[in-house]
């Protein structure tokens, strides 16, 4: 894909094990129900499914919704660059550490029509200090069918904090829906099991 080098980690960057509490080969389930990339209680969200694989990568599935359209009859792609950007916050939350995308570069190849499912493999490509860096690929209808959207993103490492200054709080990243009087938002789970994006 056509990327600049500030998604590309410098040569002979490690790539850091997951997380030792993080799950391997299991479904993710949402960060917050109201997320509107994974969560199940947001009305017109994405509500896309992952699962970790071996390494700093993530499998998940999108299928592309009436409610999804630019085109008529195709996917927006700002929603495309959504899930690719939900799929990839999937990776750093196995470091269980708060991170949040600083930056995200997508190259849409075919279109993609409703009712296509989209099948997307994340990976972490290496880590230097804060930085994270990540690639994606959305494949339609099949683990093998033909690549739609390629990605690749620089995730940042933030404090705990940025979600208390920025957003809601700490409450709704728990699967709630934020509606307990804890506000939505995100939290700090690295001691918690719980996930930390926003
Ligand atoms: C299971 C959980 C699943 C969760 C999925 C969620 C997926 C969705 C994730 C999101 O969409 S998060 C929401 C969208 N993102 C934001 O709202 C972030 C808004 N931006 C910020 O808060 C700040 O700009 C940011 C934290 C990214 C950086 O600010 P900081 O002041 O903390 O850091 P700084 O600017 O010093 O940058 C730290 C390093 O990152 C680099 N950097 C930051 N932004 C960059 C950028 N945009 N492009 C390239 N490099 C960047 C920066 O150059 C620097 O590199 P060096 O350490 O080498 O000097």
């Amino acid at each position: 894909m056509n990327r600049s080098h500030l998604t590309v980690p410098p040569a002979g960057t490690p790539v850091p094990e997951p997380h030792p509490d993080a799950p391997l080969g299991e479904p993710l389930g949402p960060h917050y129900s109201r997320c509107f990339g994974c969560g199940p209680g947001h009305p017109t969200g994405l509500h896309l499914e992952a699962v970790s694989e071996d390494g700093l990568g993530v499998s998940a599935k999108f299928t592309v919704g009436d409610l999804h359209q630019g085109a008529p009859g195709l996917a927006h792609g700002g929603v495309l660059a959504t899930a690719m950007d939900e799929a990839l916050g999937m990776v750093v939350w196995l470091l269980r550490k708060p991170y949040v995308t600083g930056r995200l570069e997508t190259d849409y190849l075919l279109p993609v029509p409703v009712g296509t499912t989209l099948f997307i493999r994340t990976r972490c490509t290496g880590v230097v200090g804060r930085k994270a860096y990540l690639e994606a690929e959305a494949r339609m209808d099949a683990l093998d069918g033909p690549v739609a959207v390629r990605a690749a993103a620089l995730f940042v490492e933030v404090p705990v904090a940025h979600f208390e200054r920025h957003g809601d709080g700490v409450g709704g990243m728990d699967g709630t829906d934020g509606t307990d009087g804890t506000g939505g938002g995100a939290h700090g789970g690295a001691d918690t099991g719980r996930r930390v994006n926003p």
